[in-house]
C-alpha cells in the first residue's frame, strides 16, 4: 500500500511538471475532415460544419482555462486559414472576415487556428476490395489528412480533427505519430474499429481504422490499395479503449490475443468512470509520459444524447460521464491530439436531435482543452467594487 502511494506520488509530480510546460506552450489547431466513405452512409461529411455551427470556435475562444490563469498572460485569439500558405493547396480557404492580422496580436500566448476544412478528392474509379468499399478514397483521403496534421502538430499546435467517420482517425493518429514517435491512443467509443478486412461482417473502413496502426496486426492484415503510404507503427501496450458495449466476434478475438486493456461499459457499472480512467492514464502513462492522442466516437456516448450518428448502441456514457473523461485527459496536461468524429446531422429525427449531437461534440472538446466545471477568471485582476469600472468588456474586445 505504502508503494503504491510513493507510485502514485511520483506519478502526479511527473504530470505536474509536463503539465506545466504543455499549457504554457501549446496552441490549438482546428482541422475540418468532411469525409464519409469509410462507411455507406452519407452524411457525416457534414459533421465539421454541424459542429462548427453548435459554436465551438467561440466557445474554445472565449474559453478561460485554468490552465489560462495559471500562467496570468494568456489571450485567446482565432488566426483564419488565410495566414497558413502551407495548408491553401488542400483546405478550402476560410472567407468569412479574418478577426486578426498576426501582427496585429499583440500576445499570442494561446491561438486557435481554424484552419477550414480539408477538400479530399473522391475517386471515380476505385472498385470494392473484396468487401470493403472505396479503399483507394480512404486512403488517399488519410495520406492528405496526416499530412495536414503532422504539420499542425510540427508547429507545436494541439491539433483537433473534426469528422467525418472514423477511419480518418488512420491518417490522423499516423501525421500525429510522424512528430510524436511515443504517442499513446485513448479510444472512446462503443466499437473497437478494430476489424482487419478479413474480419470484418460489414466491411466498412471505418470499423477497420486501428488495425492498420498496429504493429502486432501487421501480418494479419492484406494490402488494401490505397494504403502503401501506410506502415503500422503503434504497439499494442499504447491502446486503451473506452466505453466498448458492440464488439464483433473478429474483434473480440483480437483484444483478447494481444491483450490490448479495454474498459466496456460494463467496466464503467462496475467500477465507475473515475476508475477507469485512472486505471486508462496509468497503463498508458505511468511507466513514461507520452503525449495523448484522444480519438473520439461521438457513439460512445449513449444514442439518448448523441443521436445523430451512424452506428448508434443503447447504454452509452452519461454526460458526466463522458465529461469526466475529457477532463481527466486535460488535467495530464499531455493531450497532443484529438478527433472528434461521426457526427452525421442527416440522421437526427429532428433539429434539436441534431443540434444537441453537435453541441455534446463541442462540449467534449472544450473539457478536453481545459474547460473546467469550477470556472476559471482571467477578466479579474481583482474584484470589482462599487465606483471602480469594469473593464472585462474592453478586455474581451481587445482579445477577440
Ligand atoms: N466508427 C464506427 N462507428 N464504427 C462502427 C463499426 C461497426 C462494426 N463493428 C463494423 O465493423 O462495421
Ligand atoms: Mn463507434
Ligand atoms: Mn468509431
Amino acid at each position: 500500500m505504502a508503494l503504491r502511494g510513493s507510485f502514485i506520488r511520483l506519478f502526479k509530480k511527473q504530470f505536474n511538471s509536463v503539465f506545466k510546460l504543455h499549457n504554457c506552450s501549446h496552441s490549438v489547431a482546428i482541422i475540418g475532415a468532411p469525409f464519409s466513405k469509410g462507411q455507406k452512409r452519407r452524411g457525416v461529411e457534414h459533421g465539421p460544419q454541424a459542429i462548427r455551427d453548435a459554436g465551438l470556435l467561440d466557445r474554445l475562444s472565449t474559453m478561460e482555462t485554468a490552465a489560462r490563469q495559471q500562467t496570468g498572460k494568456l489571450r485567446p485569439f482565432i488566426r483564419r486559414a488565410c495566414g497558413d500558405t502551407f495548408y491553401k493547396s488542400n483546405l478550402n480557404r476560410y472567407d468569412s472576415t479574418v478577426l486578426f492580422q498576426e501582427d496585429q496580436i499583440e500576445n499570442p500566448y494561446y491561438p486557435l487556428h481554424d484552419y477550414g476544412d480539408l477538400n479530399f478528392t473522391h475517386l471515380a474509379k476505385d472498385e470494392c476490395f473484396m468487401h470493403v468499399p472505396f479503399p483507394r478514397t480512404v486512403g488517399l483521403a488519410n495520406k492528405m489528412l496526416a499530412s495536414a496534421v503532422g504539420s499542425a502538430v510540427e508547429a507545436g499546435h494541439t491539433c483537433i480533427t473534426l469528422g467525418g467517420d472514423h477511419s480518418l482517425a488512420i491518417g490522423s493518429v499516423q501525421g500525429h505519430y510522424k512528430h510524436c514517435p511515443d504517442l499513446c491512443l485513448i479510444w472512446v467509443d462503443a466499437h473497437a474499429d478494430i476489424n482487419t478486412p478479413l474480419t470484418s461482417p460489414s466491411g466498412n473502413l471505418h470499423g477497420q481504422s486501428v488495425s492498420f496502426l498496429l504493429k502486432e496486426l501487421q501480418d494479419k492484415m492484406p494490402e488494401v490499395p490505397g494504403f502503401s503510404w501506410l506502415k503500422p507503427f503503434l504497439s499494442t501496450s499504447d491502446l486503451v479503449y473506452i466505453g466498448l458495449r458492440d464488439v464483433d466476434p473478429g474483434e473480440h478475438y483480437i483484444l483478447k490475443n494481444c491483450g490490448i486493456q479495454y474498459f466496456t461499459m460494463r467496466d464503467i457499472d462496475r467500477m465507475g468512470i473515475q476508475r477507469v480512467t485512472e486505471m486508462s492514464l496509468d497503463h498508458l502513462l505511468s511507466r513514461k509520459q507520452k503525449p495523448i492522442h484522444l480519438s473520439f466516437d461521438i457513439d460512445a456516448f449513449d444514442p439518448s444524447l448523441a443521436p445523430a450518428t451512424g452506428t448508434p448502441v443503447n447504454g452509452g456514457l452519461t454526460y458526466r460521464e463522458g465529461i469526466y473523461l475529457a477532463e481527466e485527459i486535460n488535467n495530464t496536461g499531455l493531450l497532443s491530439a484529438m478527433d472528434l468524429v461521426e457526427v452525421n446531422p442527416t440522421l437526427g429525427a429532428t433539429r434539436e436531435a441534431v443540434e444537441a449531437t453537435a453541441s455534446l461534440a463541442v462540449d467534449v472538446i472544450a473539457a478536453s482543452l481545459g474547460k473546467t466545471r469550477e470556472g476559471a477568471h482571467i477578466s479579474f485582476d481583482k474584484l470589482p467594487s462599487p465606483g471602480t469600472t469594469y473593464k472585462a468588456d474592453n478586455e474581451q474586445k481587445i482579445c477577440l
